[in-house]
């Protein structure tokens, strides 16, 4: 069975104010569901809570070198994370990374001991011209390394036209994607939906078989918001 996951990506948001929604989201009962939640990097080592696993946004394929305002994924691992995020939309558009780009960090996360996010999602003129399962095959392809497994990674289907717009996908939308997905990865590694996952819709989508979780972006920032969609979770 693949593991139930509620992942927060907080984005370019949080300080040390927000330290208390980490705990109460730590606190919230998750079942047999693991929480995760990727901060920025400044607050990852304060953000250390029993219940609450940590993942990093990103991290360069390097361990170490002259890369100035960088990270690395032994950094990550060293300030509490076991997760990153990788190929997210936001930094596949804003830094020009491309799959290769995105298979190399994805490595350096496996080799730091950290179970990569790998970040899919086809844009809104690529679904309306029918692509939108070429596009997906195409990223995983290109951005997932070879010796993937349930156990060092985890895809999230992010359709870039629902990222931060209130636009979530349909059941049917994403049942069709994550279907699709099951098939090229094998029965075990977790497939999580991300984009507008909000409270209200997190049970619907929580509900089709092949979703195992979320990659939640501006739900995940107030406990008040994300405490009911892990709870959606933990009783799908
Ligand atoms: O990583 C999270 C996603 O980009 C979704 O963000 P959102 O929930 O604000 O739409």
């Amino acid at each position: 069975m693949p593991k139930k996951i509620a992942a927060g990506n907080w984005k370019m948001n949080g300080t040390r104010a927000s330290l208390p929604d980490a705990m109460a989201i730590a606190a919230t009962p998750a079942g047999d569901c693991a929480v995760v939640l990727c901060p920025p990097a400044t607050l990852l080592s304060q953000m250390g809570t029993e219940g609450l696993a940590l993942g990093g946004q990103y991290c360069h394929p390097n361990a170490s070198g002259t890369h100035t305002g960088d990270i690395s994924a032994p950094m990550l691992a060293d300030a509490g994370a076991t997760y990153c995020i990788t190929g997210h939309s936001e930094r596949r558009a804003d830094h020009g990374e491309s799959d290769a780009d995105v298979c190399a960090q994805t490595e350096a996360a496996w080799s730091a001991g950290l179970v990569a996010i790998l970040c899919i999602g086809e844009t809104l003129a690529q679904r309306e011209a029918g692509e939108t399962l070429a596009v997906l095959t195409a990223q995983l392809n290109g951005s997932l390394p070879n010796g993937a497994t349930a156990e060092n990674t985890v895809i999230a289907y992010e359709p870039v036209w629902a990222i931060g717009t209130g636009k979530v996908a349909s059941p049917d939308q994403v049942a069709e994607v994550h279907d699709a997905l099951r098939a090229q990865v094998g029965p075990e590694m977790s497939l999580l939906y991300g984009g507008s996952v909000k409270a209200g819709n997190a049970a619907e989508l929580f509900a089709l078989e092949n979703v195992n979780g979320g990659l939640v972006g501006g739900a995940s920032l107030k406990a008040a918001d994300f405490a009911p969609i892990i709870t959606a979770l933990a009783a799908s």
